[in-house]
């Protein structure tokens, strides 16, 4: 797996150093083109960068921004990923840029997926995506063992795809690997010891063991204690 892997003194290096590196693929794709499409992990990582990124000055009106996966919770539960980019990404400058939803208000994801689907397509391919993982070698809603993971690591893959697993407390949404892998930047952002053993236990598995092997090829992965 050819991934590059920058290690930072601390936390607060780690997250000024990519924020500003983020903001810097953004706005070399904003020179290229009209519009760009960045996808962003939720979770409990990401947020000190988000503070980063929103205060960025760049044209954040020409930016889509998408979460890489959603769970299936309303958007105003405290495990809401949109609520989380809401609150910590879409703020000062970055509230000019325009959320495509990966969560509508419904029982199941089955039953509005294809809305969702429809409204991300004409973005795509991704100009910058940032993943987190989890210690069990997930990225995005790709958890080793997921009902529909070998679906999502395919090379003919829809755009989204629900996915439930043992190690996701809800039912889940999520980009599949051809769209994250499509992107033109690729970052990992993980942090703390057990994250970078879970990395380096990841090499030579295969991918329905560690989903994580199938979107490091290229990537940057950034890591801090
Ligand atoms: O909804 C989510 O949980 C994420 O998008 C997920 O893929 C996340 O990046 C990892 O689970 C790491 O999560 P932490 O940052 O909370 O460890």
């Amino acid at each position: 797996m050819n991934y590059e892997l920058q290690t930072y003194p601390d936390r607060e290096a780690l997250i000024l150093r990519l924020a500003s590196r983020l903001a810097g693929d953004l706005r070399a794709a904003l020179a290229r083109a009209e519009r760009v499409a960045f996808a962003v992990p939720g979770g409990t990582t990401p947020g000190p960068v988000f503070d980063d990124l929103c205060a960025v000055d760049l044209d954040w009106a020409r930016v889509d921004v998408m979460l890489t996966d959603e769970r299936w919770v309303p958007e105003d539960s405290d495990r809401s990923n949109t609520r989380l980019l809401r609150e910590r990404l879409l703020v000062e400058k970055a509230a000019a840029a325009r959320l495509l939803p990966m969560y509508l208000p419904c029982t199941t994801p089955e039953e509005r997926i294809d809305e969702i689907a429809e409204k991300i397509r004409p973005e795509l391919p991704l100009s910058v995506v940032l993943l987190g993982m989890g210690a069990d070698m997930h990225t995005a809603s790709l958890f080793p063992g997921a009902d529909r993971l070998e679906e999502a690591l395919s090379r003919n893959a829809p755009i989204l795809l629900p996915m439930r697993a043992e190690g996701a407390a809800e039912p889940r949404v999520t980009l599949t690997a051809p769209v994250l892998n499509g992107a033109l930047a690729k970052h990992i952002l993980i942090m703390g010891p057990e994250k970078r053993a879970a990395l380096e236990n990841a090499r030579g598995k295969p991918v329905s063991e560690a989903p994580i092997n199938a979107v490091l090829d290229g990537a940057i992965v950034h890591w801090t204690e």
